[in-house]
């Protein structure tokens, strides 16, 4: 129904300016672009899900969440996947790791922040609904 269309405009302005600002952010330079599949050739053998910021910023326009939960669940891929493909105990792997925790925990702490629950309610029951 159009309040639903219209909440979920809603949920698309505040989630565009959540991923806006951690692209902004340098730390989370590595996160904004897909892992190039020239560059890194194995990449995609050993990560079934690849995800990225501008690939996030995209779905957002395709309205592909319908609520910040989902959002977030996109978060927890990018950095299960920095995780799982550099796993090893060398300085560079250590680096993309903390950088990848970080990326999570300041997502989770921004949406904490700057979402009310009962916003995020009532985007999980048209979701639910659907
Ligand atoms: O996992 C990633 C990105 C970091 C978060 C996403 N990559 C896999 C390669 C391993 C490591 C060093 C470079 O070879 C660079 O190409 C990548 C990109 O970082």
């Amino acid at each position: 129904e159009e309040e639903e269309e219209a909440t979920l405009r809603e949920l698309r302005i505040f989630l565009r300016e959540i991923c806006a600002k951690l692209a902004r952010n340098r730390t989370f330079y590595i996160f904004t672009k897909p892992v190039d599949e020239e560059e890194v050739p194995d990449y995609r053998e050993i990560i079934k899900e690849p995800m990225d910021l501008e690939s996030m910023m995209t779905k957002i326009d395709k309205h592909e969440y319908e609520c910040a939960q989902d959002f977030l669940h996109d978060i927890d891929l990018i950095c299960t996947n920095a995780l799982e493909y550099n796993p090893d105990r060398n300085p560079e792997d250590k680096v993309i790791r903390h950088r990848a925790c970080t990326l999570r925990d300041t997502a989770y702490a921004y949406i904490k922040a700057e979402m009310d629950t009962d916003f995020e309610e009532k985007c999980r029951g048209i979701r639910d609904n659907r």
